[in-house]
């Protein structure tokens, strides 16, 4: 007899076609997350639209965040939900602003304030901790049953001062992902999504469920 040590395969839930909320109040994410749907045949709409409130993010990882988002959408909406918690981890900040990378902006989400506290942080953390950084990406997919499946994606660049560019959201200007000269600020957003975190999460989730 021949023991397989190999534990049995958990079958992943296939995603069917029809609507699928995005479950995220951030414009800049969900005109990339609709894009990377686009290929797809389901039809995203967004939590905004539906009128959907914003969870309070009260978990301590990415994938906590993101869990908790997609299931409070799928809970109000009935429908499969997507969500996404992403940030900016800066190696010299130890992680900073990491979970935390949408709240260093303020109740007015001024990204260029968090962009320069960030940069000040790593300027009064001296030369040798170096300007390295990434960003982290968490997509979850839950389903109205409260069966949830989390990806999480990653990208690392370096920071850069002055910010560039006036494209994509958040800290795009002031990162610079490895191997481009450009900041994700000025890049175009098919090159974003042929690097980012997001994309790069995107890619394991559609490997399990498409
Ligand atoms: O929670 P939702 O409603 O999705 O929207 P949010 O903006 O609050 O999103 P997060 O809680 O995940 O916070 C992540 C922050 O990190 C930043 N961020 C995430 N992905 C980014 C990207 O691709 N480019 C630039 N900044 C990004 C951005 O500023 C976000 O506000
Ligand atoms: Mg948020």
């Amino acid at each position: 007899m021949v023991i397989d040590d190999e534990p049995p395969a958990i079958p992943h839930r296939k995603l069917a076609p029809g609507k699928l909320v995005i479950a995220s109040h951030n414009e800049g994410k969900v005109r990339e997350i609709r894009a990377l749907l686009a290929p797809y045949g389901i039809e995203p709409v967004s939590a905004g639209s539906l009128g959907l409130p914003e969870p309070e993010e009260t978990g301590t990882s990415f994938t906590a965040n993101a869990e908790l988002k997609a299931r409070a959408a799928a809970d109000l909406s009935g429908f499969v939900a997507l969500a996404d918690d992403s940030g900016l981890c800066v190696d010299a900040l130890r992680g900073d602003p990491g979970i935390y990378s949408a709240r260093w902006a303020g109740e007015a989400k001024d990204f260029a304030f968090a962009m320069r506290l960030v940069n000040q942080h790593v300027e009064e953390a001296g030369p040798d901790a170096g300007r390295d950084a990434h960003f982290v990406c968490a997509l979850s997919l839950c389903w109205p049953d409260g069966h949830v499946e989390t990806f999480e994606g990653r990208v690392d660049g370096t920071l850069v001062w002055p910010p560039r560019g006036d494209k994509g959201f958040g800290y795009d200007p002031m990162f610079q992902p490895l191997g481009h000269q450009q900041t994700f600020g000025e890049m175009e957003a098919d090159a974003k999504h042929g690097m980012s975190h997001r994309a790069d999460a995107f890619r394991k989730l559609v490997a399990a469920v498409f």
